[in-house]
């Protein structure tokens, strides 16, 4: 075992960076057919494996929880987000039924930090100062103005941030995913002073709403998407077939019953339509500027070569739009403007809502919120040391619970069966070195159950075979069966044609739901974190 000692790493492990979008779509990026420029992360996908069905889930705080744990986010205690109640399963924090793995790579003596957004619970005890990683600088709850500590729930007027535990302020005018990347780049420096391997969480909170942005990042895609978004939806649903991402026989879903048809807007909400959409890739375009940044910054000391770089979206593209809705709207109307003179900038609140989502979540049904591909079919790329198959794209299954794994292979640690004196649940995932390497295409057999279940949303993935159930209140009986192999848009329901796989299929649901501590309907909150 490695001595938990600085400057004793006497053969160096690799670094891991794990770079976390904020509502990222599917359809975004250049490297998955995308027309929003990224270079640097067409670089790392160059470099590395693009995974073409690597799932998260459909919400921020539950992909957090899971991904940070490598277990279910019942189990973990963030049963749904911004719920806290007394009930297991759905605490609103990380419990101690599991165990973090940035706290087992500290103790085997990685320096372990983070920057940029929490949103695993608002206490000092939950606060990640608290969970594994040794330098922290976070907004510590769910969403944030990206130039200003100006709030943007009525709970919190000002944001809260944290650097190491402690309160800090934001620095008025500063931007987001810059701040995030010049605390990253100090702490790598660091780790690098102390010759001690690292592990990086950059959990940037773009490209997530109020989408806010300097206009030289934005203003080259003026124009762009004057066509509208249902223009922009199949345009990408093309070009995402060019790059190999979805198969040539995939069938665009219908638009979800929220979104208004592009023709019925008027010329002047059409202006401001685009420019939403505008500003969504601006933000884009930052974040992969200021990834580049970090390669840069990897390559000048030395250290790129030997740092496993892991970027994914938390869910799929939001659809959220609380300016307009009744609970939050008022506050965010007082505070802010959705002008469109001012469109992203430091007073202004404007999301992309469901109809640009969808376009996001091209060649998916629906987006974040949702059990649907749309919401859970997340891009990953897989660049660094040891990785074979540079350049190619992998269709397998896989899901944010493989990460975890993945990283204690890598990091030569192992997850511990008990944690300061108690017993903790065992990992769910497996890791992905046999597929980085080369070695495999796969590491989920046919056999493999993965659920998901948040406030009623549900699905479970067994093979090829789906069930999803996405109505309200939630009710066994509305479990829908797709076959993903053939129907990647969710749109054929088999239960009546294949009774017996259905009926598997409801009794993995049961089993498994059991197992993570599903309970429905949900508990009531005690407390909102929004
Ligand atoms: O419903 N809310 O209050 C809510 C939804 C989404 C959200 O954004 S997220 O990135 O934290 O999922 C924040 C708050």
């Amino acid at each position: 075992c490695t001595p938990n000692t600085k400057n004793q790493e006497t053969r160096k492990r690799p670094n891991i960076l794990l770079i976390v979008a904020d509502d990222l779509g599917y359809a975004d990026l250049g490297s998955f057919g995308g027309d929003i420029d990224t270079p640097n992360l067409d670089e790392l996908a160059r470099k590395g494996i693009r995974f073409s069905r690597f799932h998260a889930s459909p919400f921020c705080a539950t992909s957090r929880a899971m991904f940070l744990t490598g277990n279910d986010n019942h189990i973990a205690g963030m049963g749904v987000q911004g719920l806290t109640a007394d009930t297991v399963g759905y605490e609103g924090h990380l419990t101690d039924r599991i165990v973090p793995f940035p706290a087992v790579l500290k103790k085997s003596g990685y320096s372990t930090f983070m920057s940029g957004k929490w949103h695993l619970g608002l206490r000092p005890e939950d606060n990640p100062h608290q969970k594994g990683f040794e330098h922290s600088f976070v907004l510590v709850e769910s969403s944030s103005n990206h130039y200003s500590s100006k709030g943007i729930w009525k709970k919190n007027p000002i944001s809260p941030y944290t650097e190491d535990g402690v309160e800090t302020t934001w620095n008025e005018g500063d931007y987001s995913t810059d701040v995030y990347t010049d605390k990253l780049i100090s702490y790598i420096s660091e780790s690098k002073e102390e010759n001690r391997p690292f592990f990086g969480f950059a959990a940037y909170t773009s490209p997530h709403w109020p989408l806010q942005v300097d206009e030289k990042y934005w203003k080259k895609y003026e124009g762009r998407y004057d066509d509208g978004y249902e223009v922009l939806k199949e345009k990408r649903f093309e070009s995402l077939k060019k790059a190999w991402m979805i198969p040539e026989n995939a069938v665009l879903p219908p638009s979800h019953p929220r979104v208004k048809a592009w023709d019925s807007l008027s010329p002047e909400e059409q202006k401001k339509e685009a420019r939403k959409m505008e500003l969504y890739s601006g933000m884009v375009d930052n974040l992969d500027y200021n990834i580049g940044r970090l390669i840069t910054h990897l390559k000048e000391i030395g250290e790129y070569e030997n740092t496993l770089i892991v970027f994914m979206s938390d869910n799929g593209a939001a659809a959220e739009d609380f300016y307009y809705n009744d609970g939050v709207g008022p506050f965010l109307r007082e505070r802010y403007t959705d002008n469109y003179e001012d469109m992203g900038k430091v007073n202004s609140y404007i999301a992309y809502g469901p109809q640009w989502a969808e376009a996001g979540s091209s060649p998916f049904k629906y987006y974040k919120g949702f059990t649907t591909e749309g919401g859970m079919n997340v891009p990953m790329i897989i660049s660094g040391p040891g990785v074979a198959n540079q350049g190619s794209i992998n269709d397998s299954f896989f899901t944010l619970l493989d990460l975890a794994p993945t990283f204690y292979e890598v990091s030569e640690t192992t997850y511990p069966n008990d944690w300061n004196g108690k017993e903790v649940k065992p990992l769910l995932g497996a890791s992905l070195l046999p597929v980085l390497t080369g070695e495999a295409q796969f590491i989920h057999s046919e056999d493999y159950v993965f659920g998901m279940e948040h406030g009623g949303d549900a699905m479970l993935r067994k093979g090829k075979w789906k069930i999803l159930n996405v109505d309200y209140p939630f009710q066994i009986e509305n479990f829908a069966l797709y076959d993903l192999s053939t129907d990647l848009a969710e749109q054929v329901d088999l239960k009546d044609q294949n009774p017996e796989k259905y009926q598997e299929m409801l009794a993995e649901w049961e089993k498994w739901s059991q197992n993570v501590g599903v309970i429905l309907p949900t508990p009531r909150s005690q407390k909102s974190d929004e």
